[in-house]
């Protein structure tokens, strides 16, 4: 379901087109009862409240925000910013809940410091957060930075994992 595009976004980088998946007949729905089957609260099937995170300037105010360092893979244009900010509504997620981050990619772990960074700003402490990525590169040591800056506990799943560590 995930074919392999060969030199994008650069040369000899194997690129994964794994968000294809939601483009495909019956995709998205194959990728959500996975997701279930790994936790029982997920917000489009039970109904729990969705909390976006989004680029810097999509959301309006208040929000609560930081710096997101991005991966290199993915940085396309020799242009590209080096960081950018993440943002979420300051008031969305009340404090001490239990939130379930769902991204599809676990590459360098960028982004989830920085989110997990962000939910931290916004009341919400790692020990109450488990991630849930649809494809993990270990080639990339996206764990391992989790666990450098202090997000080891921090339960991630993933349904696909592409390559060794
Ligand atoms: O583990 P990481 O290395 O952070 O990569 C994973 C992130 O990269 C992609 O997003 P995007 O292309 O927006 O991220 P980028 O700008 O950081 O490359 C993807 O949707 C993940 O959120
Ligand atoms: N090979 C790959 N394909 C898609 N996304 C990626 N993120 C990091 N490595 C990747």
């Amino acid at each position: 379901m995930v074919h392999p595009v060969p030199d994008f976004p650069r040369p000899d980088i194997k690129f994964r087109h794994v968000l294809d998946i939601s483009q495909q007949p019956g995709g998205l729905a194959l990728c959500k009862s996975l997701l279930q089957t790994h936790f029982a609260a997920l917000a489009s099937r039970v109904e729990v409240p969705l909390a976006l995170i989004r680029e810097a300037g999509k959301l309006p105010p208040p929000i609560v925000s930081v710096i997101k360092t991005h991966s290199h893979m993915l940085s396309s244009t020799p242009n590209d910013p080096k960081e950018k900010r993440i943002e979420i509504g300051r008031d969305v997620v009340p404090e001490g809940a239990s939130v379930v981050v769902v991204d599809d990619v676990l590459a360098t772990g960028e982004t989830l410091c920085a989110v997990l960074q962000l939910l931290g700003e916004a009341g919400i402490g790692a020990e109450n957060v488990s991630i849930m990525v649809v494809a993990e590169f270990p080639v990339h040591r996206g764990r391992e930075l989790l666990r450098l800056r202090g997000f080891g506990r921090v339960n991630i799943q993933s349904l696909l994992v592409f390559g060794g560590a």
